[in-house]
């Protein structure tokens, strides 16, 4: 099975052509293909492109657990320099369709940046989904293991619950993201946020995403986060995203569409040879 290993500040993506996969990935193969020990060591597993009938290309995005997310923001800045180094883009904008919508992308800088409007963000209990009456979900308290966390959920195609802290860590979002990733809350999980707003056009976050943990950089959390501080009132619409792994810029549009321009690294080719996709997890 061939596949092209990338990095978008850190955050890691495997892309594989669809051709490689007689029928529906399997979970277990997913979990393999993903295993920092077993496998190749990644954050997440891209299948594309495939056919689309709405958009240019079609992508699918797995998680390290196999699940599916509905987005990923460096997973389709990644699999936008992966269309380019293939040659079936070039410098024109184009789009992608994913299980959370179409979004439109534009390669730049030789395939070192790319641009990506991710979509319009909700806050919407009903859309993210939130347990609860149907409400805009904004500095809500969450009570976990005895802390209570005052969050604001949005999505943007995936879920996401962002936690205003003035000192984010790793420590933070290792000790409290799992919890909150499962919390009964959110019946879809989520993708959880410590954010710190440094001034009105920087914030710092550190990130616990759904189905991968613990991650240098995310770009749909990036997006989320920025566009809480936005509605928040406490950022500009121009908002840089600092992460353990980089920075993203972000800007936000007055109905809530969210672009984001960030960096992308090819690291290397390689074929995954079927003797470690057996490997059982307990
Ligand atoms: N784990 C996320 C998908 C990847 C998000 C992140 N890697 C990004 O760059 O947006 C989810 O299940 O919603």
């Amino acid at each position: 099975m061939n596949f092209r290993k990338y990095h978008a500040l850190g955050n890691v993506y495997l892309v594989v052509s669809p051709d490689e996969f007689l029928d529906e990935p399997a979970a277990l193969t997913i979990k393999n293909i993903c295993h920092k020990h077993y496998g190749v060591a990644s954050d997440g597993l891209l299948i594309g492109p495939f056919e689309s009938s709405v958009a240019d290309f079609g992508l699918r995005i797995f998680n390290p657990d196999a699940s599916e997310a509905e987005k990923s923001g460096n997973g389709l800045r990644i699999f936008c320099r992966a269309l380019w180094d293939a040659g079936l883009v070039k410098d024109k904008p184009f789009s992608i369709e994913t299980k959370g919508g179409v979004v439109k992308a534009q390669v730049l800088e030789a395939g070192r940046r790319v641009n990506v409007e991710m979509g319009k963000v909700s806050f919407s209990s009903r859309d993210i989904p939130v347990w609860g009456e149907p409400r805009e979900v904004l500095l809500e308290s969450l009570n976990v293991m005895g802390l209570d966390h005052i969050y604001s959920a949005v999505t943007i195609g995936n879920p996401h619950c962002v936690i205003l802290t003035d000192s984010p860590t790793e420590t933070l979002a290792k000790e409290f993201g799992p919890l909150i990733e499962t919390h009964p809350n959110f019946p879809n999980r989520t993708n959880v946020q410590f954010m710190q707003v440094i001034d009105r056009q920087h914030i710092c976050i550190e990130i616990w995403e759904r189905g991968a943990g613990y991650t240098l950089a995310s770009g749909s959390s990036s997006c989320a986060a920025a566009a809480v501080a936005y509605k928040l009132g406490l950022c500009d619409a121009n908002i840089k995203v600092i992460m353990p792994g980089g920075q993203i810029d972000i800007d936000i549009s007055e109905d809530f569409r969210v672009s984001m321009s960030g960096g992308v690294t090819r690291v290397c080719h390689g074929e995954i040879d079927p003797e470690c996709l057996s490997q059982v997890f307990h």
